[in-house]
């Protein structure tokens, strides 16, 4: 009786001994905030993440922090994300794993959440076909203006008697851009459902919720991928099953049009493909009769997860930082009319807008980096998972640990942007006053792992942002200012210097820097 007793306590003790070095930070580690035996560093992050790594950290380019037995390393300066993501490329192309996704519907995938192999397909597939549809060339150009027209020819109607909503419009006609590439229609718009699926993508990528249960997971993942039980019983918690439920209505979604998609395919498979379900299915059939390698990478499922990351990726950060493009006009009446200023003296006042514009508009250019950088959206990165033992800012970080980095904080670098708070886009001008993009910007990541939509995104912001700004004066709503927070940010940002800094600080970890809802008046020039 009692050997038994003793071995099970021994064990206990080993265990508890092991994890309790694994959640203690050594010699040679980066600065920590802290950290609990076996828990990690919970109890000292403060929110949000991105603030207290700024303000407590100042001056360390790296910072450590434990989930659970997991290390967490954050880049916390340029100097250090330049190192890790570009010079360390190919040993910061992981991500997370995928076995929740795999359990929950049966297959990994998508092209945000992937790595290895699987991950390298998709992402030159999808680059390759993007470009075929015009990337970089005419054809997502000439959509894209299509859909500024469409936007402004709304506005244009519908604001002279009422304050529009602009997520709503705006998030409509970046959404149409990628449904036209993906699924070969403007669904956003002929599609009475969509409305429903904007905003479940929406709160998807917005509630920082996710970013909590995903360090949580994150956690317990050094056990639970090796223990399935515990891994499904950990799925049942409440605070994944309303992700979970986003997740598959999505998804489903998805699959419903790669179906219609499909069920059109002649036998002989499409001789051209239109869109970007078209040529995954071409892909597939080809890869059939060629046996090519990696031939079953290419699933029906893994297109459905990959156009759900296309969206997920694509149209909320657009639409967000088109929306703070317009805050700051707001809140800064003299960048705004030179702008304006710029564009009709080059462009007129109806002009429609194309990607060549692009050389002439230099102050309009440079307020654009400007909006990019104070924005700085997706505040901490993503995730990437470090797959062999590298080195970073003089600190050894063995393979299997996590990075994520400190956007916000790189873009206000006191030392590169003098007075980081203000809005200045004469940052990007030189002497003769032409725009200089800031080497120091990392809005789309980089190295490998780098936004993989970069091109169009630039050109949707640019196209819509100049439409925009060419056609109309706007003004934010007044009667419901305070219900809508929008008079709050205004008031904010001319008192603190465009300090537009709106975020709930409930939240531990924001994933996109969000706006309250607002609506403008909208007046045609
Ligand atoms: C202003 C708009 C956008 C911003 C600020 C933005 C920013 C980012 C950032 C910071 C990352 C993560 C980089 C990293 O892992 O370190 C990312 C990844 C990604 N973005 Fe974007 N993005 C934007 C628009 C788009 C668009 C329009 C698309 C789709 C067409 C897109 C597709 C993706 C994809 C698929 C990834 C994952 C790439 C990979 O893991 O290999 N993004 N983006």
């Amino acid at each position: 009786m009692l050997l038994p007793v003793v071995l099970i306590g021994s064990a206990g003790v080993l265990l508890f001994g092991y994890l309790y070095r694994l959640t203690k930070p050594q010699k040679s580690d980066p600065p920590c905030p802290g950290s609990d035996p076996i828990i990690g560093s919970f109890r000292y992050l403060e929110r949000p993440l991105y603030r207290f790594m700024s303000e407590r950290f100042a001056r360390d380019h790296l910072v450590l922090f434990f989930l659970g037995p997991t290390r967490m390393y954050y880049l916390n300066s340029y100097a250090a994300f330049r190192e890790a993501m570009v010079d360390n490329a190919e040993a910061l192309s992981g991500r997370v794993t995928q076995k929740p996704i795999e359990l929950l519907i049966g297959s990994n995938g998508g092209l945000v959440g992937t790595d290895g192999e699987l991950w390298k397909q998709y992402r030159r597939f999808t680059l390759h076909t993007l470009r075929d549809f015009g990337l970089g060339r005419r054809g997502a150009e000439h959509c894209i203006s299509l859909e500024a027209e469409e936007l402004c020819s709304e506005i244009a109607t519908r604001g002279g008697s009422e304050a529009i909503d602009v997520n709503l419009v705006l998030g409509r006609s970046v959404s149409n851009v990628i449904c036209q590439l993906v699924f070969g229609s403007r669904l956003a718009s002929d599609n009475p459902e969509f409305e429903r699926i904007l905003d479940a993508f929406n709160e998807f990528t917005a509630n920082p919720r996710f970013q909590e249960e995903n360090f949580k997971a994150l956690a317990f993942l050094p056990i639970s991928s090796r223990c399935t039980p515990l891994m499904r019983l950990l799925l049942k918690l409440p605070g994944m099953q309303g992700i979970i439920e986003k997740m598959n209505y999505l998804l489903d979604f998805c699959q419903q049009q790669v179906e219609a998609h499909a069920a059109e395919m002649p036998e002989a498979g499409f001789s051209e493909a239109r869109d970007y379900i078209e040529a995954h299915l071409k892909h597939q059939q080809l890869n059939q009769q060629t046996d090519d390698n990696g031939a079953d990478l290419f699933t029906n499922k893994r297109l459905g997860m990959a156009i759900l990351d296309l969206f997920l990726a694509g149209t909320e950060t657009t639409t967000t930082t088109l929306r703070w493009a317009l805050i700051y006009m707001l809140a800064n009446p003299r960048v705004a009319s030179k702008v304006r200023e710029e564009i009709r003296q080059h462009l007129g006042v109806q002009g429609r807008v194309c990607m060549a514009d692009k050389a002439k508009l230099h102050y309009t250019m440079a307020t654009l980096e400007e909006v990019q950088r104070l924005a700085s959206l997706v505040t901490n990165g993503l995730t990437h998972r470090v797959t062999a033992d590298i080195q970073v800012a003089g600190y050894k970080i063995p393979a299997n640990s996590y990075m994520m980095y400190n956007m916000y904080y790189i873009h206000r670098d006191p030392d590169q942007f003098p007075e980081p708070d203000c809005f200045k886009p004469e940052r990007y001008l030189d002497s003769e006053s032409r725009f200089q993009a800031s080497q120091r910007l990392i809005q789309f990541g980089a190295g490998k792992r780098a936004c993989l939509g970069e091109s169009l995104a630039r050109m949707e912001l640019f196209i819509f942002f100049v439409s925009l700004m060419q056609r109309f004066d706007f003004r934010l709503e007044t009667d419901d200012c305070s219900a809508s927070g929008g008079g709050k940010i205004v008031d904010q940002a001319t008192r603190a210097q465009a300090l537009l800094d709106y975020v709930d600080p409930e939240h531990l970890l924001v994933l996109i820097r969000h706006l309250p809802s607002y609506k403008l008046e909208f007046t045609e020039l």
